[in-house]
């Protein structure tokens, strides 16, 4: 287990009341209130017990791979806090108020549930003004950008929120948008402003978002990770796209090397995160030249370039991603590594079509749902000598490194980063080896 020294000090202190809960990485916060920040609108529940779920989940999922993600069986711990700034994952500061609980730890407790050492657990930088660089709102009937209430399909036409970086909604409220339809909001690399309208679904496309509430069985569980997916897959099917603001392209810089994707394509969140995992990536899996690798999940090729320059022209990386666009971008984005072979596929029918031959390293960065049962199976039967897995929710995590663990697999490295600030999200990446 390496050992990172944890840095103090985040510019964000995120406290969160006891009558709310902290938002999930997608959602978006309430406004600030001098070192306040309030869970998601309208939201239930207490941020004392949401302290003690997390850490919960994190046990229960590391014990038992079935477990369902979501909020089952855990013991609401009471009221507490989150500790603001130093008290945030891995700080060391107390909490703010009260109650011992708070996010701190998650953090610690994930490496106990996970059988491994302590965890490094570190921040992404911030800046004053705000991390996020990719919104997605919804348009009310009257042309109103709002988001969703929590768990409802109620659109609150309030935009005030400290998680988007500076200027990114500057101008949002004051127009009127078309009814039904989704706001795209990207600050690229260089800095520009990218702001997409989507089309409001076709009636009958499939897209129930705008006609259903969302208090559904699937979503009071958590969604499960086929119908999150379909879900998904009906947003962006055929929806037209307007270019309001910026190019609609949107050009990132990881290491040195420039992508160029669609504003409403993946990218992650955190400004600072594409760099960050990246980085870890590339010292954890110190690919031989010449060596086998795979990238899945692999959006438009940000690990997959790392491991292209690893293995060098003599070896190869499987870059496995299910969304063509992001497939299609990967191989314009990476040309010069013509040794990276994108595929438009799903991980699970990729997966079980390998032969037995062993790659040498696995990344793997599925969506929040985690890799599920049939990839940890399909992946551990082909024995990589590492796999480096990464996921934004601790619990799914959890699960699928108990998966990992039940196959022969043991965590050697782990990291934690709080690359959601103000949400109950955190980013943990683990390095495994048999
Ligand atoms: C968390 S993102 C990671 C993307 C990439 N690693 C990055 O950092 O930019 C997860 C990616 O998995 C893709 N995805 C989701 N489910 C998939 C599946 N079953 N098979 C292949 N790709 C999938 C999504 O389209 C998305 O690009």
């Amino acid at each position: 287990m390496e050992s990172i020294p944890a840095p103090l000090g985040l510019p964000h202190g995120v406290v969160a009341h006891r009558d709310s809960r902290p938002a999930a990485a997608a959602e978006r916060i309430d406004a600030v209130d001098s070192n306040d920040v309030r869970g998601p609108v309208g939201a239930p529940g207490r941020i004392g017990g949401v302290a003690t779920r997390l850490s919960g989940i994190l046990l229960a999922g590391a014990a038992d791979p079935d477990s369902a993600a979501g909020e089952s069986g855990v013991a609401d711990g009471g009221p507490g806090r989150i500790a603001g700034a130093a008290g945030r994952i891995g700080g060391v500061a107390g909490p703010v108020g009260g109650s011992p609980i708070r996010i701190g730890g998650v953090a610690a407790r994930l490496p106990r549930a996970l059988g491994s050492g302590a965890a490094d657990a570190v921040s992404l930088d911030a800046w004053p003004g705000g991390w996020r660089s990719r919104v997605r709102l919804v348009v009310d009937a009257d042309g109103r950008a709002g988001v969703h209430r929590y768990r409802s399909t109620e659109v609150i036409p309030d935009l005030r929120c400290p998680q988007p970086m500076t200027g990114a909604m500057d101008g949002l409220a004051d127009q009127r948008w078309t009814p039904g339809a989704e706001l795209v909001v990207a600050v690229d690399g260089d800095g520009m402003r990218h702001l997409v309208e989507i089309a409001p679904p076709e009636p009958g496309s499939g897209d129930k978002r705008h006609g259903r509430d969302r208090r559904g069985s699937a979503a009071r569980r958590g969604g499960d990770r086929n119908s999150t997916v379909a879900r998904r897959a009906a947003a962006h099917s055929a929806r037209a796209e307007r270019v309001v603001d910026g190019t609609g392209r949107a050009v990132q810089y990881v290491s040195g090397r420039r992508w160029e994707l669609s504003a409403t394509g993946f990218w992650q969140p955190h400004y600072g995160a594409a760099q960050c995992y990246s980085d870890v990536i590339a010292g954890w899996s110190d690919a031989a030249p010449g060596a086998l690798t795979w990238d899945l999940y692999s959006g438009v090729g940000v690990f997959a370039a790392r491991l292209a320059d690893q293995v060098g022209k003599a070896g190869a990386v499987h870059a496995v991603e299910f969304a063509r666009t992001a497939v299609t971008e990967a191989k314009a984005n990476l040309r010069d590594l013509p040794w990276v072979d994108s595929r438009a596929e799903r991980v699970e029918r990729w997966i079980v079509e390998q032969p037995s031959t062993a790659p040498d390293v696995v990344v793997l960065d599925p969506p929040r749902a985690g890799a599920g049962k049939e990839v940890v199976a399909a992946l551990t039967d082909r024995s990589p000598r590492r796999i480096i897995h990464i996921g934004c929710d601790p619990a799914a995590f959890a699960r699928d490194i108990s998966l990992y663990r039940a196959a022969g697999y043991q965590p050697v490295g782990l990291r934690v980063f709080d690359a959601f600030p103000g949400t109950h999200h955190v980013e943990c990446l683990a390095v495994l080896e048999r």
